[in-house]
């Protein structure tokens, strides 16, 4: 028996997704949760929407999420972890309120939230801070008795989450034809999202202009970039590009877009390209429509040989960065002086995001964090 790990004071984990439509009748009012009041043009969504029906109304985040709460649940029965894992969505089932709902009777009291997004933003991070605070709203007005909610620091320059990607580089680079692939450039994509939301992300103290969103992002990248020279010996040139902009177009999101930069590349004489979904944890639609299908027909009309690398999904290696995570976390919290594990320039994220961190457009309350208006 490997030693009992600690995770005390808590005495559960939430994988906290963003939930995705599971067959053709679920996709408009999946869509209808996502954009209720996020004013997304009427275009947009139908577009969004064909996107899903592509694949049989079908996303894979949901038996994603299976799949990692299986790995966690398996390492932490390997490593003596005795912590529960539950999962909850912000726009489909299992919603979170009802996860939250089945937590308060299950007699959790301190829960840690793992949300399925490794870096600062509105979207990837505070926001899934409001659906918190929103659930325990819901639960308080039912007369049950609160968890206390912490959220996981965000975990992009983790090693544990650099590996697989690096080794997913690395596969890919392989199985490009031998002639182009010592000149393959790498093209690192994340979620593009509004300039104003980046430009807050936070804390902005601590990261200036431009914000947090884009200097994780380039830190990931670099760190992968690197690791990929020294193994194969080959300098790979790299830059960060963007995918899946939606919102209306006179307001300026993250670019270049992933299709543009590789028609840039094209015309530059580049002879391959491996695209790298750094942004995103697992295959999302976003990774199987706007990479795989609509990032790859325009190599292929352009010629240009490319190959997509793998997100680290529901890699041993990740559940093993989430339980050091989790029992760091616990430490810190136990009042014990802990050795934070992080790579890169930045350092290990904060534990608790300050008041203002992410800023939404119009304020809401937040829990897990230092404006949380709950204990
Ligand atoms: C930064 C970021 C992440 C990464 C962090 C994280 O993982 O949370 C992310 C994840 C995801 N986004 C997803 C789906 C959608 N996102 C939308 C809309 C938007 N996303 C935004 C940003 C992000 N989104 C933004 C700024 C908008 C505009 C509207 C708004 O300000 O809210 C829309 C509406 C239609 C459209 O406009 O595309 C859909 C359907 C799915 C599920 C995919 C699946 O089914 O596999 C996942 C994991
Ligand atoms: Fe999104």
């Amino acid at each position: 028996m490997p030693v009992a790990l600690d995770a005390h004071p808590y005495d559960a984990l939430l994988l906290l997704s963003f939930g995705g439509p599971e067959g053709p009748d679920d996709v408009v009012p999946f869509l209808e949760n996502v954009t209720r009041g996020r004013g997304i043009p009427k275009e947009r969504l139908k577009e969004v929407g064909q996107h899903y029906f592509l694949f049989g109304g079908v996303s894979p985040i949901n038996d994603q999420n299976r799949a990692l709460l299986e790995a966690l649940r398996k390492d932490f029965a390997e490593h003596g972890l005795d912590l529960p894992v539950y999962w909850g969505n912000r726009n489909w089932a299992p919603y979170l309120t009802d996860t939250l709902r089945e937590m308060a009777a299950d007699g959790r009291r301190r829960v840690l939230v793992l949300a399925t997004s490794a870096y600062a933003s509105y979207s990837g991070c505070r926001q899934y801070r409001e659906n918190l605070a929103e659930s325990l709203a819901t639960l308080q007005a039912e007369g049950l008795e609160l968890p206390r909610v912490d959220k996981l620091r965000h975990y992009f320059n983790h090693p544990g989450f650099l590996q697989p990607m690096i080794d997913g580089v690395l596969k890919s680079l392989a199985d490009l034809p031998e002639d182009v692939r010592a000149g393959a450039y790498l093209a690192f994509t994340t979620h593009s999202i509004p300039n104003a939301s980046a430009d807050t992300s936070g804390p902005v103290e601590e990261h200036g202009d431009g914000g947090a969103y884009v200097k994780q992002h380039l830190d990931t990248a670099r760190l992968i970039a690197d690791a990929v020279r020294e193994e194969t010996g080959t300098d790979h040139p790299w830059q960060l590009v963007y995918q899946s902009r939606s919102g209306a177009p006179h307001i300026p999101w993250l670019e270049p877009d992933i299709c543009d930069h590789l028609e840039a590349l094209h015309g530059a004489g580049v002879p391959a390209v491996v695209m790298a979904p750094l942004g995103f944890v697992s295959d999302h639609m976003e990774v199987m429509y706007d990479l795989d299908t609509e990032a790859k027909a325009k190599a292929e009309e352009l010629g240009l040989p490319v190959r997509r690398s793998a997100t680290v999904g529901a890699d041993p290696r990740f559940a093993a960065a989430i339980r050091e995570l989790v029992v760091e976390r616990a430490a810190t919290e136990s009042g014990r002086d802990v050795r934070l594990c992080a790579l890169g320039d930045l350092g290990p994220s904060h534990d608790v995001c300050p008041v203002g961190c992410c800023p939404a457009r119009a304020p809401k309350p937040a829990a897990a964090g230092a404006d949380s208006p709950y204990a």
